[in-house]
């Protein structure tokens, strides 16, 4: 984020008044947009050069008078719509010779367009984002944004975020005042320890901090003045970054143990020291930190982690979805074989999730949870997850399968996965093990033996190249009657029968812009397992009967922003059952209280940003 945006403010002061209950409903708080103007602090030039207020050609003549703008811009004003127009032209002439989207062979260029354009101005750019939110999803987010950090020093422009590294030990509580916003609402923070499945790319991973925030303000509506980008940079054990002249992190070896703890420790307090109301989202983190600091965290701070809460949501929503596209009620998912491929913080958290939703339906005592971890199989790098097996991850452990029982199936400690999926014969094949390519032929061919009237193959690795099988793959093995979906986005098979193989994205894009807006406006005190629940659940009921019959189980990313919406009305409902809700604004907690479900969408509806251009008006400062 340029610096010299760091005087500048957007102000809108709140009027003081006797506030009613339909006026807390039909208010946006929201600072820019509506009817009433923004009042900035600077003029000519310095307004064109901030990304936050410029609209470029659009600004009307007088604004252009009382900004001290005219003759600073070429004299023909231009709508909102036809500078985007002029904008596309210059997008789509790298579309000429592009194959299918994810595999666009131009897509960092198009990344780099829209980069240049959220440098310049801010509210063009979501426009444009919102408006071909499946087209430009693959660019802004996987699998683009995982080229994107392994090409950062390249890319690297106006610095966009902030950095708190092993260095600034000490100083951290001073240097969060060094961001210019009075109020931030979202921060997503990764170590760039493990992003995506491309491994450790230290500094340079805070481009996926970047793209999950830019689907904050895409699907969620969070204001882009209240989000903030964060890398925490404890090195990096990355043998090439550390080598390369042009990297832009510490070249030092991570820091490990109670150093590691010290320096996230730190910024934890800082940052809510200055926006006490902050939501932290941690990303990317490898496993061996993922869990623990969510422990260390989740009741003391408002946070979560996507890669372990997130992705277990919507995996919980997909394996429901697999249930119900069997012509099944959801209550027989207690009975489907589920094989895990990945031991990581996405896996372990899924399978633990999995795992208590069984339980749940099977009457959520001891012996129902008990009993429900025998539907599942765990296989990591070493295979299949035994008793047996030595130096056993604790995270793993509840997992780890009975040598005597696995004997009687044929299967021993270390099993391949094709040997675990021929003697299973699950109803379900999941990944999140980062191995591009891992469900090979063999494996695919041996899922033919599914028990399951209808298996389903969930890919979930991303970028692209890491999918554990891509949809053509699975579709030409298996045939139609199959439930496919991936983590990065991959274009419907057509079969050649007349008959179309549906590819569904199950990326935890569905539900973490829900979870955060859901707990912003709820003001809810934590990140709960209930509010976490009642997001997947939502989630897993937003498809028809007809289109989970069709093999259609999440929804299309065109529809993002409808389901967060319905998400984050999960998440407020659960927060105010719960009584974790402190309200939001003059939204205090005994008027969240009150709010019926309508009402609650409506407080929604009127509390996300839109990109609109507001009416700026020059005050000295
Ligand atoms: N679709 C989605 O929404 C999400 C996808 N992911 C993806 O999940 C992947 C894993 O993430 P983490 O769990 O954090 O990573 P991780 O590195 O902690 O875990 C990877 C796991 O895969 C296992 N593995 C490696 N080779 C294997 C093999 N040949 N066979 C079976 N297992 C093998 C490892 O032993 C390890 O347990 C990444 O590619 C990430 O992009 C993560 C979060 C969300
Ligand atoms: C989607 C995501 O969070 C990941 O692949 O890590
Ligand atoms: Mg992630």
């Amino acid at each position: 984020m340029a610096m010299l945006w760091k005087h500048v403010r957007a102000s809108s002061p709140l009027l003081k008044r006797h506030v009613t209950r339909a006026h807390l409903l039909s208010r946006p708080f929201t600072t820019t947009e509506g009817h009433r103007p923004t009042i900035v602090h600077k003029r000519s030039l310095d307004i064109l050069h901030d990304p936050w207020f410029n609209k470029g050609t659009a600004f009307s003549m007088t604004e252009r008078d009382r900004l001290d703008l005219r003759g600073l811009l070429p004299p023909n004003v231009m709508s909102p719509d036809l500078q985007i127009e002029r904008f596309m032209v210059d997008l789509k002439r790298l579309e000429v010779q592009a194959r299918d989207g994810p595999s666009d062979p131009n897509a960092l260029a198009k990344w780099r367009i829209l980069n240049r354009l959220h440098d310049r101005n801010e509210t063009m750019y979501y426009k444009v984002l919102i408006a071909k939110i499946e087209e430009y999803a693959p660019i802004v987010y996987t699998p683009t944004v995982g080229l994107v950090c392994q090409n950062y020093s390249g890319l690297f422009r106006r610095p966009r975020g902030m950095y708190f590294s092993a260095e600034d030990r000490g100083e951290m509580m001073s240097m969060v005042y060094n961001w210019p916003a009075e109020q931030v609402d979202m921060i997503v923070v990764t170590d760039g320890s493990r992003i995506l499945g491309l491994g450790d790319l230290g500094v340079h991973g805070i481009g996926i901090a970047i793209g999950k925030l830019d689907l904050y303000v895409a699907a969620a509506g969070i204001n882009p003045q209240r989000v903030l980008p964060v890398m925490i940079d404890v090195g990096t054990n990355n043998e090439k970054l550390l080598e390369d002249p042009l990297y832009l992190g510490l070249q030092q070896n991570r820091l490990d143990g109670d150093d590691y703890l010290a320096v996230v420790d730190e910024f934890m307090e800082a940052v809510f020291t200055r926006w006490p109301n902050v939501i932290v989202q941690f990303e990317d983190f490898q496993s061996k930190w993922a869990f623990k600091l969510l422990q260390r965290y989740r009741n003391t701070y408002r946070m979560f982690n996507d890669d372990v809460q997130g992705t277990a949501g919507v995996a919980i929503a997909g394996l429901l979805g697999a249930v119900r596209a069997q012509g099944r009620p959801m209550i027989d998912f207690p009975k489907q074989k589920i094989v895990v491929a990945g031991a990581g913080s996405a896996g372990i958290g899924v399978l633990n999730a999995a795992r208590k939703t069984m339980a749940r339906m099977l009457g959520n005592n001891e012996v129902a949870f008990e009993s429900a971890k025998r539907q599942f199989w765990l296989v990591d790098a070493k295979g299949l997850i035994t008793q047996g097996r030595e130096n056993i991850d604790p995270d793993a452990l509840p997992f780890a399968r009975n040598l005597k029982e696995m004997d009687r199936q044929g299967l021993r400690e270390g099993a391949s996965l094709e040997e675990v999926v021929k003697q299973v014969k699950p109803d379900v094949l999941l990944g999140l093990s980062a191995v591009g390519g891992l469900f090979s032929k063999e494996v695919l061919e041996a899922l033919k033996d599914s028990t399951s009237t209808r298996p389903a193959i969930f890919a979930m690795s991303n970028p692209t190249k890491n999918a554990e099988c891509t949809a053509e793959e699975a579709f030409s093995i298996l045939g139609d009657n199959i439930i496919f979906a991936s983590g990065s986005p991959f274009s419907n098979v057509d079969l050649g029968n007349g008959h179309i193989g549906h590819c569904n994205q199950g990326n935890n894009m569905y539900l973490f812009p829900g979870i955060g807006l859901g707990t912003l406006l709820s003001g809810a005190r934590i990140v709960s397992d209930g509010m976490l629940q009642a997001a997947a659940e939502r989630l897993a009921t937003y498809m028809s009967e007809e289109e989970v019959l069709k093999g259609i189980i999440f929804p299309s990313t065109s529809r993002i922003r409808d389901i967060t919406k319905k998400v984050a009305a999960a998440v407020i409902k659960e927060a105010v059952e719960e009584d974790l809700a402190e309200g939001y604004h003059e939204m205090n907690a005994r008027e969240l209280q009150k709010l019926s479900e309508d009402e609650i969408e409506e407080y929604l509806h009127n509390n996300i940003w839109s990109p609109n251009y507001p009416t700026l008006v020059y005050k000295n400062e």
